[in-house]
């Protein structure tokens, strides 16, 4: 292994924020350079800084908004498709890290050294590239409003089960979906309670790890209905499923959603960002990702 080609990127301040020293010390003793952020944007930083520098592999310890942040500046390197990314998962949700079989730190430390490697697929919206979900209205909604405490019990999708909604005021999203199916052109419009695009998630028939390899992204369309209607559903079906009414799924290579002149706020692996329209697409096959032994190349749908 060339000295100097694993880079480490470590977020002190993710998760309840004790775990820095010790991460470090432990992904040192496997040859990772480990650098530190020391506040917002200081990630993506180090994630261009690595990309530049053609880094081998590097390794995020931090929540699922460092690895985010990590691999806008690994995709503005134009990088990310050269890079071998490993997560050891020291924040609150840590959605990404589970979703690939990285259960907790130390596991994630053994996995970024030796852990098997498979090329997945990488979702971007505009631009900016996400791994596990691009998502809309109340869940994204929600999370904005959520205790730490609360994301960390249930993840964000919980909030569609939990009624943790009934606390936020929510009038729908008025949107016209466009989407290239598996199955050819598909469209949608009408007033949507959410709109779900998975990559490393699928939404409905239980949820869990969608196939990450497939080139194609998971979305899920949920009609919007009323509040207590929409709880009892999910709770009875314990996640959303394909043939519940109200709930329109597809398996699409790219999408266009169109606020038609209202703004929609997207939560992109539960960054931010508002758009009246956007453009999303999977780049089949681009990252090369360490993951744990549970990880399923061929998820059952
Ligand atoms: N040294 C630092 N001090 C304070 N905040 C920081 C520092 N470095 C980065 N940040 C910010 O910390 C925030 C939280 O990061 P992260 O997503 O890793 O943790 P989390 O929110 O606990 O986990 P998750 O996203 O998995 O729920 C990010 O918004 C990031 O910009």
């Amino acid at each position: 292994m060339q000295v100097g080609s694993r880079r480490a990127i470590l977020n002190p301040a993710s998760g309840d924020g004790d775990h820095a020293d010790s991460v470090e010390r432990l992904l040192s003793a496997r040859g990772f350079a480990v650098s530190r952020t020391e506040g917002p944007g200081d990630a993506r930083e180090l994630g261009r800084a690595a990309g530049e520098a053609r880094a081998s592999e590097v390794a995020v310890a931090g929540g699922d908004g460092t690895v985010n942040e990590v691999l806008r500046g690994l995709a503005g390197a134009d990088h990310l498709d050269a890079v071998t990314l490993s997560v050891v998962p020291v924040g609150t949700a840590n959605l990404l890290a589970g979703t690939v079989g990285v259960t907790d730190r130390r596991q994630g430390i053994e996995v970024a050294d030796t852990g098997a490697v498979r090329t997945i697929d990488v979702g971007f919206a505009g631009d900016e590239p996400f791994l596990v979900s691009c998502i809309a209205g109340l869940p994204a909604d929600a999370s904005l409003a959520a205790s730490g405490e609360l994301k960390a019990r249930f993840g964000t999708l919980a909030f569609l089960l939990t009624g943790a909604q009934e606390a936020i005021e929510f009038d729908g999203l008025d949107i016209t979906v466009e989407a290239m199916g598996e199955d050819g052109p598909f469209t949608w419009s009408g007033s949507a309670t959410c709109l779900l695009v998975g990559n490393a998630r699928k939404f409905v028939n239980r949820g869990g790890q969608a196939d990450m390899e497939d080139g194609l992204l998971d979305v899920a369309i949920v009609e919007r209905m009323p509040t207590g209607n929409l709880v009892a559903e999910a709770i009875g079906h314990r996640l959303l499923a394909a043939d519940t009414d109200g709930v329109t799924h597809v398996r699409a290579t790219e999408l266009s959603v169109d606020g038609h002149g209202e703004p929609v706020t997207f939560s992109r692996d539960g960054e931010f960002a508002e758009h009246e329209r956007l453009d999303i697409a999977v780049r089949e096959r681009t990252l090369d990702l360490r993951v744990g032994p549970s990880y399923e190349p061929d998820p059952e749908y």
